[in-house]
């Protein structure tokens, strides 16, 4: 799932349309549900434990058909989901169920119960009745799991609790035919008190998790709740009708009155307004927006009214991709989160090994005092907690992320961070806002600077580089009709090439006239080039028939980001296809020590492996076609949320603002989350080093032995305190930090 494709997003998309209307109609109970579905998985209809994150990735999800269980809760378990039933109505009735157990059977080590019949049979088949419903019932969701994992062959948290509440259960049947048949006389110790308490604390334990769930990915529900749920549509005769928001269709135009939210994305044909885009691109002011701009759906209209066409609705529109982002990034399974499947592995066998041999160890002491401590070392070490302490943490930050202009793709990108020791950024469009203005033009002799310009327009009218716009706008000033050349292509990292009125012209820049052996004026060329300019030179076959110089301006936050790396003790350096001069220009003004220049697009990727090479862990920033390798290759790719789709697509993270410095903010996120985790898996796993032997017995000499009931709060407190902890994760800290 390392490598999340727009694509895939794309094919869901009805789907997620689907879960959107559900969302929509659902009320609150059945919302909290149908987002961990949505921040779970794909594969709903799996069953306990049985999913792991790696099988997903080709995983069709059929979210209609999953909704349908909207009366069920859902949970997760390291990554993986399971079907709980509904563990609301599960509890009640084992409430119930348990009520006559409790009352009726004997307290453990008391053998005295709260009622006392003198109708040891008639009591004996109550007890059993009841436990049997108990067992089957409100053991359940535990039985399936264990199935589950142990067809998996990774017998984790489920085999452990039905261990325990199995060992309880058919122990005390063979108490209940041992006493009143087999030997009355030698009794026999149930454990039914146990069983029912043990069965309720669980089931308790996990409703609350689910609770504590809720809350830890509302940022993906604020999002669902952002579109309206009606809009005005424009009808064919000008009027405007009022219809549900999923019935909008491409094409269509809507009326946003002031005040009102967007109902999807389009362009304005009509009006003017502010437009506060805050909750979906994590932009804070208020813009304002004309006739030909674009609105996001989910954005709130300020004071005017504006008419829209619609390009994008609910499904295809820009507010689901983020949704359908954040999501990804929820299931893409870190490596943590295989360390927290791990440290429940040998937590499993830990437990049953150490309950074994505690077993035999007090098997002398009598068969049900060895049964007992067996139980409490299964139920303590139930790692549930430790299923929770990774997801709940990565969810909530993406969730943070997501609220911040920051989309974490991978989630691996948030522990890679950590080790990072180098930022490589590209320039243009990274660093600088890749708007160029033509600063010169120089026409060779026996050219004129209308037909320099001309030629170079025609050319560049086919191009998407930042560099071509500047010179189509700068023709289009002096009013030359600018018409496109033939049969162009594109050379990366050195220009373009195309054909106008027969003739072969190409433009590039100075490395490639350099390296063809092509004479030009250097002095006039470097003049420019450390100024901070980019230097194109238009050929005609091998003549160069003149040169223009563009200069861009820095971003307002790069100065900021390179101090801010330096601070954090990270090494930032440049990487340009532009030529040495203007990056050397661009470095002095940032303060920027490492810097390479006139690179090619595959050499962006071999410096990247070459810091790799040396042990380095890399983040490599960029925005361009030239750029997607490098992020492909680095150990975290960052792209720019202005950029290319190809950028964008190649990266582990995205820039929602195009703000470079939200790097910075992206590598505290990081800083905090790893914190968090590591602190969740000591919370929800670590206590078992104390707990373990504790349940154990060993310290059975000064008087402590544990009661399986206590070992199953114990373990429902850890699982409680990992969710706490996680939701102490806030944006504020992001910014003080
Ligand atoms: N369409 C074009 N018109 C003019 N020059 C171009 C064009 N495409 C590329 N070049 C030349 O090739 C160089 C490298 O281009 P490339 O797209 O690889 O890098 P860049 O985007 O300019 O810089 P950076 O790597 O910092 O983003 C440019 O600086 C320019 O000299
Ligand atoms: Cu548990
Ligand atoms: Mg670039």
């Amino acid at each position: 799932m390392d490598q999340m494709k727009m694509d895939d997003m794309k094919n869901d998309h009805q789907k997620m349309s689907d879960m959107q209307n559900h969302m929509q109609s659902m009320n609150h109970d059945d919302m909290k549900m149908a987002h961990e579905m949505s921040s779970t998985g794909h594969q709903m209809k799996m069953d306990h434990g049985s999913m792991n994150m790696s099988g997903m990735d080709h995983g069709h999800m059929d979210m209609s058909n999953d909704m349908d269980m909207a009366g069920g809760d859902v949970m997760m378990h390291g990554g993986s989901m399971m079907h709980m039933g509904n563990l609301k109505v599960k509890f009640w009735v084992s409430v119930v169920l348990a009520i006559p157990v409790l009352l009726l059977a004997p307290i453990m080590g008391l053998n005295i119960s709260i009622i006392n019949l003198n109708a040891p049979l008639a009591v004996g088949i109550v007890i059993v009745l009841f436990d049997s419903a108990l067992y089957f019932y409100g053991g359940m969701p535990f039985l399936k799991g264990a199935v589950a994992e142990i067809k998996d062959k990774s017998p984790e948290m489920m085999t452990l609790v039905t261990l325990g509440i199995s060992v309880s259960y058919f122990y005390s049947l063979y108490a209940f035919v041992a006493n009143n048949f087999l030997n009355p006389a030698n009794h026999v110790m149930d454990f039914s008190f146990e069983l029912a308490t043990l069965i309720l604390i669980m089931l308790l334990g996990h409703w609350i998790e689910m609770n504590a769930l809720m809350g830890a990915g509302d940022a993906l529900q604020k999002m669902a709740a952002l579109l309206p749920k009606t809009a005005h549509l424009v009808t064919e005769t000008g009027e405007t009708k009022d219809v549900a928001v999923a019935d909008l269709q491409v094409g269509q135009s809507f009326q946003v009155r002031s005040g009102e939210s967007i109902p999807a994305d389009g362009v304005i044909t009509d009006g003017q307004s502010t437009v506060n885009e805050s909750l979906v691109t994590g932009e804070s002011a208020a813009v304002t927006k004309t006739v030909g701009d674009k609105v996001i759906g989910g954005a709130t209209n300020n004071n005017g009214t504006l008419t829209v066409k619609i390009s994008g609705t609910g499904d295809s529109g820009y507010l689901s991709q983020v949704m359908k982002m954040v999501q990804n990034a929820q299931q893409s399974k870190s490596k943590a989160e295989d360390k927290a499947d791990l440290v429940a592995k040998y937590l499993f066998y830990a437990a049953f090994g150490v309950g074994i041999i505690a077993f035999f160890a007090w098997l002398p002491q009598g068969l049900a005092t060895a049964m007992t401590i067996m139980v409490t070392v299964f139920v303590i070490a139930c790692p549930h907690a430790l299923g929770l302490a990774i997801p709940l943490v990565v969810s909530r930050s993406t969730s943070i992320g997501a609220q911040n202009g920051l989309l974490v793709r991978n989630r691996q990108a948030i522990e890679a961070s950590q080790h990072v020791s180098h930022v490589l950024l590209d320039k243009t469009g990274t660093l600088t806002e890749g708007q160029f203005t033509v600063n010169a033009l120089v026409p060779s002799k026996d050219v004129d600077e209308q037909t320099l310009l001309t030629r170079l327009a025609a050319l560049e009218s086919n191009s998407t580089h930042p560099l071509a716009q500047a010179i189509i706008a700068a023709a289009q000033a002096k009013g030359i009709k600018v018409e496109a050349a033939q049969s162009s292509q594109n050379i990366p990292g050195v220009g373009i090439a195309g054909e106008i009125n027969g003739h072969q012209y190409m433009i590039v820049n100075g490395n490639y006239l350099t390296k063809q052996g092509i004479q030009f004026d250097q002095a006039v060329a470097d003049k420019w080039a450390a100024k901070g300019n980019s230097v194109s030179f238009l050929l005609q076959d091998k003549q160069v028939q003149g040169m223009v110089a563009e200069g861009d301006t820095i971003k307002a936050g790069a100065k900021e980001l390179i101090s801010g790396l330096q601070k954090r003790g990270i090494t930032p350096v440049m990487l340009t296809g532009d030529n040495q001069k203007a990056a050397e220009h661009v470095a002095g003004l940032l303060g920027l020590k490492e810097f390479h220049a006139g690179l090619l697009p595959n050499d962006k990727q071999k410096i990247v492996a070459e810091y790799q090479a040396k042990g380095n862990h890399v983040i490599m920033v960029g925005d361009g076609v030239n750029d997607a390798p490098s992020l492909a290759a680095a150990n975290i790719g960052v792209a720019i949320g202005a950029g290319t789709d190809v950028a964008i697509d190649s990266a582990d993270v995205i820039l929602v603002k195009s703000e470079p410095s939200d790097i910075l903010h992206f590598l505290d996120l990081a800083k905090i989350t790893n914190r968090k985790m590591v602190q969740n898996l000591w919370w929800g796993a670590g206590y078992n080093i104390i707990a373990i032997p504790l349940a154990a017995g060993v310290l059975s000499f000064i008087g402590i032995i544990l009661d399986p009931a206590v070992g199953a709060a114990v373990m429902a407190m850890s699982t409680v305190i990992v969710a706490i902890n996680a939701m102490g994760l806030t944006g504020e800290k992001i910014k003080n930090e």
